[in-house]
């Protein structure tokens, strides 16, 4: 395995490095040993998205989510993101340019395309927004591997109301380099896909909200006897924003009192839903590091089907392999890509082509 060049121009933290291997791509080692429970680094998303249901109740910036009902400040000009406090409103407005809204209006209101297929999209102009914004820090994005060359026509041709929507709208917005194509554009959508985490509602993990991307989180490779365990940052000192209403002024009486949430908080409670990804066992000095992509307890050929079906990848971990041979089990029967004509429709993004983290087992 030969230490992997194309990323040395990024900081990677001083707990990791990269290498190349045969059939996994790159994949994270441990530079010396690791106790368990050690934190390997904490990173904010590059970009997210919030899905259109839950948009009023995530604030677009810091990402708190409201406890009971939805947020009140919005941007006017879209009423696409909607925000916790003034302060998170302040500071995400400053960039949300007319080229933005427009963008995330069309998407909202853009008819024949599934939910899951919109967020990709909605998490794809997140992206391409942040990189016009800040165009240095899009590096690791684009060393992000796609599988788009892997899709099937059909695929691709499910995908095309998103392929034409992306080009129409963001070309005359000056937001893509001069030599970018559609196809750069799909490569993109398949790193979303293939790289995406969730966002999750606090303590209730089978509700998924939205997306984010975390780079550097995704240059872990899943391994089914998994050395690290991925944690987001929730929400902080949302108790303190409750206020009590009397629920009758003539009374004193404490049972009449009614404690509620505000529509706009005293200040932003998400932090960005930061994430941190730590040992969970020793990690010897050049062992890969590695998370869980999927439910781990499943059976073989369950966990190879949903990795293929929703990560586009068959597993080669060594206890895959070891299983395999135990069993004489052979490939999976599934085609790749096959989980667009499978997924359930209207049962969430659960399913969804993402390191859905952490998992909801
Ligand atoms: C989130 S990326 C992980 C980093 C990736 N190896 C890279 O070079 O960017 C997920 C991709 O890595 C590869 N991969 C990760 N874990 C694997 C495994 N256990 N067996 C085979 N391929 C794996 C698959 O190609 C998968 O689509």
């Amino acid at each position: 395995m030969a230490e992997d060049p194309s990323l040395s121009l990024f900081d990677l933290p001083s707990t990791i490095y990269t290498k190349t291997t045969k059939g996994k791509g790159r994949e994270c080692l441990a530079k010396y040993s690791l106790e368990p429970k050690t934190t390997l680094f904490s990173v904010y998303p590059y970009a997210t998205c919030i899905f259109d249901s839950f948009k009023k109740r995530l604030c677009a910036r810091c990402l708190a989510a409201h406890p009971t009902k939805s947020f009140s400040l919005h941007c006017l000009g879209c009423d696409q993101v909607y925000f916790c406090s003034h302060d998170c409103a302040d500071q995400y407005l400053k960039d949300h340019d007319q080229g933005c809204c427009d963008l995330l209006r069309k998407l909202a209101t853009l008819k024949k395309v599934d939910r899951h297929m919109k967020s990709v999209a909605k998490l794809v102009i997140m992206i391409y927004w942040q990189r016009k914004n800040d165009e240095g820090s899009f590096g690791l994005v684009h060393h992000l591997e796609s599988h788009y060359d892997d899709w099937s026509m059909e695929m691709k041709q499910d995908w095309r109301r998103i392929q034409d929507f992306l080009w129409k709208y963001l070309s005359p917005l000056g937001w893509l380099l001069s030599h970018e194509t559609e196809v750069d554009i799909m490569h993109l959508v398949s790193k979303v896909e293939s790289n995406g985490f969730g966002i999750y509602l606090e303590n209730r993990l089978d509700i998924l909200t939205g997306r984010a991307l975390y780079p550097l989180a995704s240059l872990f490779n899943h391994d089914c006897s998994f050395n690290c365990e991925v944690e987001q940052w929730t929400e902080e000192g949302i108790e303190e924003e409750q206020v009590i209403v009397p629920m009758d002024d003539t009374q004193d009486d404490h049972e009449q009192q009614l404690k509620v949430y505000p529509s706009v908080f005293s200040r932003p409670r998400g932090k960005y839903r930061q994430m941190l990804i730590r040992t969970t066992t020793n990690v010897q000095p050049d062992q890969p590091l590695t998370i869980g992509y999927v439910d781990t307890t499943l059976p073989l050929a369950s966990r190879r089907q949903k990795l293929l079906q929703d990560y586009y990848f068959t597993c080669l971990c060594q206890r895959c392999v070891l299983e395999s041979q135990a069993t004489g089990a052979s490939k999976v029967k599934e085609k790749r890509g096959t989980a667009f004509t499978l997924r359930p429709v209207g049962t969430g993004f659960g399913w969804a082509h993402m390191l859905c983290f952490p998992w909801p087992f």
